[in-house]
C-alpha cells in the first residue's frame, strides 16, 4: 500500500499511519482497507487510458479515479429510494476539499474527472486540477523547482487557496463577496466544474439526473447555481427558491434533468463493506 503514496500523497500517508498504529497496539487484530478507487474499476478501457506510450500503462500509469466510496454511497442511496438509477444517465458532483465528478450508466462509473492521482480534473481546495503538462516541464527546467517543491505547489498551494491567496475554504471565500481574488477563485472553480460537467454529458450521451454532494456540493447554493447557469441546453434548470432553501430536489419543473443535493457518507460505505466482508467470512473469535 506504500506504493500508492504518490497517487494520493495528501491521503495515503494518513491511511497508513492509522493501520500502523493499530498494528502496533493490537497486532492480533485483522484490518480491512477499502479502496476509494474500487468503484471505478469497471470503467470502459478507453476511460482508463492516458495519451502516454503503451509501455507506461503496463507499469500502472493509467487512470484510476477516486471518491469511489462517495459515488457508491450516492448510487446505493438512490437505489434504496427506488430511483431507477440503473436506467438513467447520472452525473454525481462530489465537491469538497477534494473535488471530482463521475458519470454513471447502469449505476456504474463510466468516466470520472480524477485519474492517476487526486490532482486531475476540477480545481480543489489546495490542488490545481487539470494543468497543461508543459507548465510542469517549464517549472522543472526553467524555474528549477525540485520535485518536492513541485509536489507541494500542485497539492497544497494551488486551487482555491492559490487563486484567492488566503483560503482553501469555500465558505470563507463566499463570505468575502467584495474581494476580487476570492470572487475569481470561486468563479474559476464553478467555470471548470461546468466545463467538466458538459464533457461528462457527452460521454453519457445526455443527462437525466445530477447530484451535488461533498461539503460544497451539499451546502453551497451559490456554487450550485453558478455551475448550473447556462446549462439550459442540457435540460438543467434550477428552482432558485428550492436551491437556496437547501431542498433535496433543487431543479424546477422547467428542467428535464432532476437535480438534487444531499450529503455523502463515505464512512457508512466503509462500514457496509466491512460488514459484508465479515459476514462472508467464517466466524472468528473476537478478542
Ligand atoms: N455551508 C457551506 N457553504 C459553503 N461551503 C461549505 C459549507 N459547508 C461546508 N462547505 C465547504 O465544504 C468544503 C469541505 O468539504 P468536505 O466534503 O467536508 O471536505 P473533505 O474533502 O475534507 O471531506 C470546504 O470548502 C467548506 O468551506
Ligand atoms: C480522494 C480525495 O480527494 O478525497 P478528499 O476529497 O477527502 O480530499
Ligand atoms: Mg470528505
Amino acid at each position: 500500500m506504500r506504493e500508492f503514496v504518490p497517487l494520493a500523497p495528501l491521503h495515503q500517508p494518513h491511511n497508513l499511519a492509522g493501520i500502523t498504529a493499530v498494528r502496533n497496539a493490537r497486532p492480533d487484530l485483522s484490518q480491512i482497507a477499502c479502496f476509494d478507487t474500487a468503484f471505478h474499476h469497471g470503467m470502459p478501457h478507453l476511460a482508463t487510458l492516458t495519451g502516454l506510450p503503451r509501455e507506461l500503462r503496463d507499469q500502472g500509469i493509467r487512470r484510476y479515479g477516486f471518491h469511489g466510496l462517495s459515488y457508491e454511497y450516492v448510487v446505493e442511496r438512490l437505489r434504496s429510494e427506488e430511483v431507477d438509477v440503473d436506467g438513467e444517465r447520472v452525473i454525481v458532483a462530489h465537491l469538497g476539499n477534494g473535488a471530482s465528478m463521475c458519470a454513471l450508466k447502469g449505476g456504474r462509473s463510466v468516466e470520472t474527472t480524477m485519474g492517476f492521482s487526486t490532482l486531475s480534473g476540477l480545481p480543489m481546495g489546495t490542488r490545481c486540477g487539470d494543468l497543461d503538462p508543459g507548465i510542469i516541464l517549464y517549472l522543472l527546467t526553467e524555474m528549477d523547482l525540485s520535485a518536492d517543491r513541485l509536489r507541494h505547489l500542485l497539492y497544497e498551494e494551488s486551487g482555491l487557496l492559490g487563486l484567492s491567496g488566503f483560503s482553501r475554504n469555500m465558505q470563507e471565500l463566499l463570505a468575502r463577496p467584495t474581494d476580487h481574488s476570492a470572487l475569481e477563485a470561486v468563479a474559476y472553480f464553478c467555470y471548470q466544474a461546468r466545463s467538466h460537467l458538459a464533457a461528462l454529458t457527452a460521454v453519457l450521451g445526455g443527462l437525466d439526473r445530477l447530484v451535488f454532494t461533498g461539503g460544497i456540493g451539499a451546502n453551497a447554493p451559490m456554487v450550485r447555481a453558478d455551475i448550473c447557469a447556462d446549462l439550459g441546453y442540457l435540460g438543467v434548470a434550477l428552482d432558485p427558491t428550492r436551491n437556496t432553501a437547501g431542498a433535496r430536489v433543487i431543479s424546477s419543473a422547467a428542467g428535464r434533468v432532476v437535480v438534487e443535493a444531499f450529503a455523502t457518507d463515505e464512512e457508512q460505505m466503509i462500514a457496509q463493506h466491512m460488514r459484508r466482508l465479515l459476514a462472508a467470512q467464517p466466524a472468528r473469535q473476537v478478542a
